[in-house]
């Protein structure tokens, strides 16, 4: 897969090449290219924004400069690609985007910083390739840099070979819709607190059980949303006794 990311703040994807994802693009499995938009400007201030049409707050980034970049980043590589546009206005970016992106040949991030990018980019863009405009949640930040981290950092770990152990990623919280449980590991007791016996037991259908239950625990108080959302059959009479 090949990744290509479009910013103001290059600096700010430096974390792509560390620990596993930098492994990932060193074994070949992605290939990563960061772009600085300022280098399809034209003016001596690089100006990348202008104020908006209709007034309000803040400035919106210039079309001219993101066709620029975006149609020369396209052209770089024959493969199809996916427009990826981090946006508050987006739609959730959900792990089912994460497995879908997985499968693309190539994904283009833009970044935008201000408020944003001039509406007719995307629009121009979705005549000729698939576009979304996606949200990583539902609180507001500064530009769309951390928003792809997240983004590249959940499908690249959806790629073969790119995790140690690939069961991590079968066994994601929400793949079987619901959160995790928690987890232990030595010592036996910590701080006077033990791990719980059924799991030092050997019995891996009562593990197994009891797994199952701190898991619907926690979804009920944490995301009652995820059990709403599962389909009928997904609980059976154990799950519905607790
Ligand atoms: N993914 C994601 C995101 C983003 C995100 C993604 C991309 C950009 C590009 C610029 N910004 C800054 C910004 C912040 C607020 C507004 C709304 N306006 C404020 C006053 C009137 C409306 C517009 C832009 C971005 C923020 N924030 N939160 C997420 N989950």
């Amino acid at each position: 897969m090949r990744i290509d990311v479009v910013t103001i703040f290059p600096g700010y994807l430096a974390p792509l090449r560390e620990a596993l994802l930098g492994r990932a693009i060193g074994s070949g499995l992605l290939d990563v290219a960061v772009h600085d938009l300022r280098d399809w400007t034209h003016d001596v201030h690089q100006a990348v924004d202008d104020s908006p049409y209709g007034g309000g707050p803040g400035m919106v980034m210039r079309p001219q400069v993101w066709g620029d970049a975006l149609d020369a980043v396209l052209a770089a590589d024959e493969r199809p690609a996916r427009l990826v546009v981090p946006t508050p206005a987006g739609r959730p970016f959900t792990q089912a985007d994460a497995h879908a992106y997985a499968a693309e040949e190539r994904l283009v991030f833009a970044c935008g910083r201000y408020e944003g990018i001039d509406q007719r980019v995307v629009d121009h863009y979705a005549d000729a390739l698939p576009v979304d405009e996606i949200s990583i949640g539902d609180y507001v930040l500064v530009g769309g840099e951390v928003a792809v981290l997240v983004v590249v950092e959940a499908v690249a770990r959806l790629l073969p070979g790119v995790l140690g152990n690939p069961r991590s990623a079968a066994e994601d919280s929400f793949s079987d819709g619901l959160l995790e449980g928690p987890s232990y590991t030595r010592p036996e007791v910590w701080r006077d607190r033990p791990v719980p016996d059924v799991l030092r037991s050997g019995n891996h259908g009562a593990i197994a059980r009891w797994r199952r239950d701190r898991a619907l625990e926690r979804t009920v108080a944490r995301r009652p949303d995820l059990l709403a959302a599962l389909p009928p059959d997904a609980l059976d009479k154990k799950d519905r006794a607790l």
